[in-house]
């Protein structure tokens, strides 16, 4: 059984994924996953390489059909109908090489049905966002993969869907494309999207889940909301930079524990309910302090608990 966070879950609104489970052959890929994304609140389905995140993925977008378990939309069952009107970026690629950019996106907006003109206008205002706008008129094949990357996103998003599912959309980007792609999804939750993404770079997006769903062998086990879950350990990592060789004050303030100690200063383990401006204290009376912050655990520090591997 995994950790809950605060926000409720088994919501009638958004997404639901029912006890979903499947195997391929002897191989259990699912084994019953349950939970649910809620408009508006930016959810990443996370969990390292082969945890069943694009298995899932492929499960709520129909592409495969799971041995057992249900997705609803609003409470209903979804359809074909209710599924092609949704935005998908899959982890492959799926655009022609030889066709111009913007052309691309006007090309997947027809799909949907938009007329020319609109569609060629929606195009023009999402690859403006997603900073390809002077790459209007270039081959496909002639961007860089991250470009590529932002033009996927561009055509799983001319047609305006309220439901939008990602895999693995931040794998390959530079810092700069990781920013703009996550302005793109924080403005259509915003717009009250239903947005979920998944990713095996948790650290990359801790800042940018609101809920998290963590998977690790086809199993959730942790899930809710963010803050929640990185607050809720009531463990908190000091890290001060002070200006002495001396240590000996360290013996005198229980519950920290040195993690580390090197050129950027100490990184202090705060148990829970251990006063973290104590311990500042103490290396004030003990050195210059040059530098200090308290960070909340980690989602890989999370996960690693969770999923009972912290001694790996
Ligand atoms: N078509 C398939 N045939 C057989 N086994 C599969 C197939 N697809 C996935 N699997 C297996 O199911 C498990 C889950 O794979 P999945 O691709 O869903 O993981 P993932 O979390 O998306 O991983 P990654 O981060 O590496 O993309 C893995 O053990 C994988 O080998």
């Amino acid at each position: 059984m995994g950790i809950m966070g605060s926000r409720p879950t088994g919501s009638a609104t958004g997404l639901g994924v029912h006890d979903v489970a499947h195997a391929f052959g002897a191989r259990t890929a699912l084994a019953g996953v349950s939970f649910s994304v809620v408009p508006g609140v930016i959810t990443g389905l996370l969990g390292p390489n082969g945890a069943g995140k694009t298995t899932l993925l492929r499960v709520l977008l129909g592409v495969l059909t799971p041995d057992r378990g249900t997705v609803t939309h609003d409470g209903r069952a979804v359809d074909t109908e209710d599924r092609r009107s949704w935005g998908y970026m899959p982890q492959e690629r799926g655009l022609y090489p030889a066709m111009p950019a913007g052309e691309q996106v006007v090309h997947f907006g027809r799909l949907h049905g938009l007329g020319r003109r609109d569609a060629v206008d929606r195009a023009r205002t999402l690859l403006d966002e997603l900073g390809l706008g002077e790459r209007w008129s270039d081959r496909t094949d002639k961007l860089s993969g991250g470009m590529q990357q932002r033009l996927q996103l561009a055509t799983a998003l001319v047609h305006g869907p309220d439901v939008i599912v990602l895999d693995e959309p931040f794998a390959g980007l530079d810092p700069v494309a990781v920013e703009n792609l996550s302005h793109t999804l924080r403005r259509r939750a915003a717009q009250g999207c239903v947005v979920l993404f998944s990713s095996h770079q948790l650290d990359l997006v801790q800042d940018l889940c609101e809920d998290i769903v963590m998977v690790d062998h086809g199993r959730t086990v942790l899930e809710g909301d963010v803050a929640t879950l990185r607050t809720a350990t009531g463990e908190r990592q000091l890290r001060v930079l002070v200006r002495t060789e001396d240590r000996s004050w360290l013996g005198r303030v229980p519950g920290a524990v040195v993690v580390s100690d090197d050129a950027d200063g100490l990184r202090l383990a705060l148990s829970p309910g251990t006063d973290a401006l104590a311990v500042l204290d103490a290396a004030r009376a003990a050195g210059r302090v040059e530098d200090f912050g308290l960070d909340l655990p980690t989602l890989s520090h999370l996960f690693l608990r969770a999923a009972g591997r912290e001694a790996s």
